[in-house]
């Protein structure tokens, strides 16, 4: 079977006191369990900016403006390859909470932990950590 190849637009959203808002995976979904920076698939024709846009009015219910590209990832899981493209949101209307049901919550960037989070998120993560963005 061919592997699956997905592109990814996920927004790190960051508040003036350098929290960091994460979601957590569903129990049925890739990755269950870890927490993420929320967002998803990048649809055909749309931009990986337009799609984190999209994902997070669905997923956390803000409108996020300029959202800035930090990072892009690739990562080869034994099912799939994917492309994630971290977007910095430091600008948004609304309030982020869990809009699909999803636990959340606000962390210190500093406090993040690689281990909460999937495997490919690993270089996102340690670059927030320590201060690089
Ligand atoms: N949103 C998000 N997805 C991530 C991160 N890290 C990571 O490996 N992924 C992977 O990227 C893919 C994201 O797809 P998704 O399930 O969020 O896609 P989606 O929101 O479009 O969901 P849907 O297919 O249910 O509509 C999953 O395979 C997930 O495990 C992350 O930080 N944020
Ligand atoms: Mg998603």
């Amino acid at each position: 079977m061919a592997l699956k190849q997905l592109n990814i637009a996920a927004g790190i959203i960051r508040n003036a006191s350098k929290e960091i808002f994460i979601t957590q995976r569903d129990a049925s979904s890739h990755m269950a369990g870890f927490w993420e920076f929320p967002g998803g698939k990048i649809e055909a024709g749309e931009t990986p900016e337009q799609a984190v846009i999209r994902e997070l009015q669905e997923e956390v219910g803000i409108d996020a403006k300029s959202p800035v590209l930090l990072k892009t990832l690739e990562h080869r899981f034994p099912d799939r390859i994917i492309t994630l493209y971290f977007f910095l949101v430091e600008d948004w209307q609304g309030e982020p909470y869990g809009k699909e049901g999803q636990p959340k919550r606000w962390v210190a960037q500093a406090g993040l932990k690689e281990e909460e989070f999937p495997p490919a998120n690993e270089g996102i993560v340690t670059a927030l950590k320590n201060n690089q963005y």
